[in-house]
């Protein structure tokens, strides 16, 4: 009988979840990870998934943007590190392919769709990175909107052992043809069992299911989170997160295959993107009681990261 948990992500268990730091360690052993996205009318949502990613602990964080909207991304970068990328019409275009893809191949992790825009030309850009890259990704919004009709490459990729977690909400959930009639958990499960891959059902109660059968479903957030952007924070925690999971990975047996995940380490990958889902809304929760949930946005939610991971810290000290 396959497993089928459902189970209700405590702080307790975010405690035990939240990775150890190497008091020793230097930045690239806290993950190096890559975000591609952004568009003209979409500047913020990159550099929000950027700063979800630095503020949940990613040693470097890489930011891939087109070319005509980098000098005001890179106005709101300080330590992460923007790079402008070929474009057309005000998105990324087919030219940036190789710049992509060596600076995913370096990284421990990346992110695609924040802000990235819809086009059929970016449709074949985000379906051959998949196909080429071996790095570990995250994939939401346009991203997801861009291989809606090539999940096949999902499996594919699931079948050479490569991870992949898409953060969909529920209209993103069903263009990609997930069916919510059976329910937001069981539907979650069904998708992941299908394509091999991390499903992360965003709304109110997250879920975050696993291609094995087992599933959380979150316990923290408020709606003063359902506002354009509190997504792309969530994109980048999930991105730093699993880099630093990678880059542990990496140092701790030199001779890994970083591409190569194991039944295990998709388990520990699920684990590690349910702690980001509830980090975002202990996050947003903070923000909500000092600001109010008319007035907080996702900027402020991405600030109050560290608050969220001291809170799970101190019950850290208490229960271990
Ligand atoms: N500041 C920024 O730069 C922002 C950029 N954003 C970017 O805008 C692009 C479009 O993203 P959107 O999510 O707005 O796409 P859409 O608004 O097109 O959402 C897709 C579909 O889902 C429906 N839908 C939206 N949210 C839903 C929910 N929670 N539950 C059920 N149905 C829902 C919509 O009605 C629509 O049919 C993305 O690339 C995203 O990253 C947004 O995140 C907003 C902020
Ligand atoms: N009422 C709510 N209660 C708890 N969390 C919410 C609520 N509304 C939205 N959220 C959270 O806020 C985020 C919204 O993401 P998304 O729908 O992708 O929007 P966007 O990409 O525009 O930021 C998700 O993580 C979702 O779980």
């Amino acid at each position: 009988m396959e497993k089928q948990i459902f189970r209700n992500f405590t702080k307790k268990l975010a405690a035990k979840l939240l990775p150890a730091r190497d008091p020793d360690g230097h930045k690239g052993d806290f993950g190096r990870v890559s975000i591609t996205g952004g568009s003209v009318g979409f500047t913020g949502a990159p550099v929000l998934a950027a700063y979800g990613a630095a503020r949940s602990g990613s040693g470097l964080v890489f930011l891939g943007v087109p070319e005509p909207i980098y000098p005001i991304v890179a106005g709101h970068c300080l330590e992460v590190m923007p790079s402008p990328l070929p474009a057309a019409r005000g998105k990324i275009s087919k030219d940036a392919f190789f710049p992509i893809l060596e600076r995913l191949n370096g990284c421990d992790a990346g992110l695609l769709g924040p802000g990235l825009g819809r086009s059929q030309d970016l449709s074949k850009l985000m379906s051959k990175i998949l196909e080429e890259t071996e790095t570990p990704l995250v994939i939401d919004a346009d991203g997801l909107y861009a291989i809606k009709d090539r999940r096949e490459l999902l499996q594919k990729r699931a079948e050479r052992g490569l991870l992949t977690i898409l953060t969909p909400h529920e209209g993103e959930f069903r263009y990609l043809s997930g069916d919510l009639a059976p329910g937001r958990e069981a539907a979650a499960l069904d998708f992941a069992k299908e394509y091999g891959c991390i499903l992360v059902l965003k709304g109110p109660e997250t879920v975050t299911a696993l291609p094995d059968g087992s599933c959380y479903v979150n316990t923290t957030g408020n709606n003063g989170m359902a506002k354009g952007g509190s997504g792309d924070v969530l994109g980048g925690m999930i991105l730093g997160l699993l880099g630093q999971l990678v880059a542990s990975k990496r140092s701790a047996e030199a001779d890994t295959d970083k591409a190569q995940f194991s039944k295990a380490g998709i388990s520990e990958a699920g684990g590690i993107t349910a702690l980001a889902v509830y980090l975002h809304g202990l996050a947003g929760d903070i923000a909500c009681k000092e600001l109010g949930e008319y007035g907080m946005l996702p900027s402020d939610l991405a600030a109050r990261i560290p608050a969220a991971i001291l809170e799970v810290q101190k019950n850290q000290s208490q229960h271990f």
